[in-house]
């Protein structure tokens, strides 16, 4: 037998160790190329995934364990994509301050391109005339002040509902699935709010609307070799069956939509204070069409909605996901409650020490922790880096949120942390960002918090909350679930226990 040493065994370890060499070199040549170019530093890649393979299941927490061995500007590839990923507030300010104009548009991504209509939304559209216009007209007619101020009595009556069916519970102290209400709370406010009526009145399920708006989201934060490998990518999302999924989820919108489209059209024009959200989408098609800026269509209704439902339903993944809040709410609340029932919008603003618990929430679970991705438009140096046109960005702001340089004990949630603590949440402070920043940055701030701020202000004032069978805060199970949104995976049961105004 020929022993491992013999010249007859050369050609087969030479076959052997070829991979690796090859390996090797091209790692050299990446580096050199890095050096040459200052690139940003980034954890090694494989040969044609990059390193997708690394990113798990809940990127965000990936990415920050690479960024403290990278430092908070990396430099990723992702199968043939080159992706930026920005940690701390610094960096962040460069990315969505300084460079906002070179970094501002989105990629062309198959599930944002499919569920937004070929982007004729906002959220996801790339940056140019388009977008600026429509984000115009959202900001004005949707988004605004007047608005969300019309919208007051659906949110209040909705949760309304929610605290009468918890007194049920609390009567015979079983435990509340919070997850599943605030969630249910949801799907009821968006049916009204967009579409005028609740889902009883429409004939409709709010469970299946839920679903389908679920599993959008699910599309939206999976992932499609499409976005990774432009010109075979399909053919893989084909065979994993994403492809038809996502057929599946935007036809059942479509349907949908166009269901209540026709209904509101058939019922013609109401009064400006009385209008829902298509309502106005419909009469911006009337006046644009006459004005002639952008010839609005039916697609384009379809498509605003689609940001609005996802969004508005984002905002509710903030009240289930902090049982301490519940727990260190409880303990505070004496300081907050007087004798009424409940708490209505203008009561809001008193409330010092709830306003730190949103906060606190918002800086630990910001619901969007890696934002929405933007692409760059033109070159830009960053921390002395070069990165190139047609890189994308991510911004985590998960990460940020829990930077021991900013935050002292970053796990430990402490709302008091905010007292006397200048930093806010809306995008001109880059210690944290749950809403972005920039020109991209959400424009649906006061609707998103004044639905969360009163369901979760109600939700501490009416009730003291109890872990059920002897449970204690550490054994809650706050695993996230991967998405677009971030969830926590399992369910939030709390036994309420009613408060009783002396
Ligand atoms: C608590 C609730 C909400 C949170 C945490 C949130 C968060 C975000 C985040 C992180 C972004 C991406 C920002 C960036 O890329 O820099 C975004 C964008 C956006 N949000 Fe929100 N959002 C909320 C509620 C809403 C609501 C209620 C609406 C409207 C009904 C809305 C409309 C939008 C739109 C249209 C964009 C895209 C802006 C653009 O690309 O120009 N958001 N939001």
């Amino acid at each position: 037998m020929a022993s491992p040493t013999s010249p007859v065994m050369w050609p087969l370890s030479l076959i052997l160790l070829l991979p690796l060499l090859f390996f090797i070199l091209k790692k050299k040549i990446q580096d050199h190329i890095r050096q040459r170019k200052h690139l940003p530093p980034g954890p090694p890649r494989l040969p044609i995934i990059g390193n997708l393979h690394q990113l798990g299941v809940l990127p965000h927490q990936s990415l920050w364990n690479f960024s403290k061995k990278y430092g908070p500007v990396m430099l990723l590839q992702l199968g043939r994509v080159p992706v930026l990923i920005v940690s701390s507030a610094d960096a962040a300010k460069e990315v969505l301050k300084t460079h906002d104009i070179n970094t501002c548009s989105r990629p062309l991504l198959a599930g944002t391109g499919k569920l937004s209509y070929n982007y004729l939304d906002v959220a996801f559209t790339p940056y140019g005339d388009y977008w600026r216009e429509m984000r115009k007209i959202c900001v004005l007619e949707l988004f605004s002040a007047k608005r969300v101020q019309s919208f007051q009595f659906v949110r209040e009556e909705e949760i309304d509902l929610l605290i009468d069916s918890i007194y049920k519970s609390s009567s015979s102290a079983t435990a509340v699935d919070l997850s599943e209400k605030t969630l249910s709370l949801t799907a009821n406010i968006t049916c009204r709010v967009a579409f005028g009526k609740g889902f009883q009145e429409r004939g409709l399920s709010h469970e299946r609307f839920q679903e389908v708006i679920h599993e959008g989201l699910a599309m939206l934060g999976s992932f499609s070799a499409a976005d990774f490998f432009p010109y075979v990518g399909w053919i893989v999302d084909r065979l994993t069956g994403l492809h038809a999924r996502l057929e599946r989820n935007f036809q059942e919108f479509d349907v949908f939509y166009q269901k209540v489209i026709d209904d509101h059209i058939q019922k013609g024009t109401k009064e400006p204070g009385q209008e829902d959200i298509i309502d106005v989408l419909l009469r911006l098609e009337r006046f644009q069409t006459e004005s002639g800026t952008i010839q609005f269509s039916e697609d384009h209704i379809k498509a605003i909605l689609m940001d609005s439902d996802y969004e508005i339903s984002l905002s509710f993944v903030l009240a289930c996901k902090t049982p301490q809040s519940y727990e260190k709410s409880t303990r505070r609340n004496q300081n907050l409650r007087w004798n009424k029932r409940k708490v209505s919008e203008s009561d809001i603003e008193k409330l010092g020490y709830f306003k730190m618990v949103v906060m606190e929430t918002l800086r630990l679970h910001p619901p969007g922790t890696l934002l929405i991705p933007r692409e760059t438009m033109s070159q830009f140096s960053i921390n002395g880096y070069e990165i190139q046109p047609k890189t994308r960005i991510q911004v985590n702001v998960w990460a940020i949120g829990r930077d021991p340089k900013i935050w002292r004990n970053p796990e430990e949630f402490f709302p008091e942390r905010f007292i006397d603590n200048p930093i806010d949440f809306k995008g001109q402070n880059f210690e944290m960002l749950p809403f972005g920043g920039g020109r991209r940055g959400c424009p649906g701030i006061v609707m998103g918090l004044a639905t969360v701020e009163l369901a979760l202000a109600n939700l501490l004032f009416c009730f003291d909350w109890k872990l059920p069978f002897d449970m204690k805060v550490e054994d809650i199970n706050m695993e996230e679930a991967a998405g677009l949104t971030v969830y926590k995976k399992a369910s939030l049961l709390l036994v309420p226990i009613r408060y009783q105004p002396a």
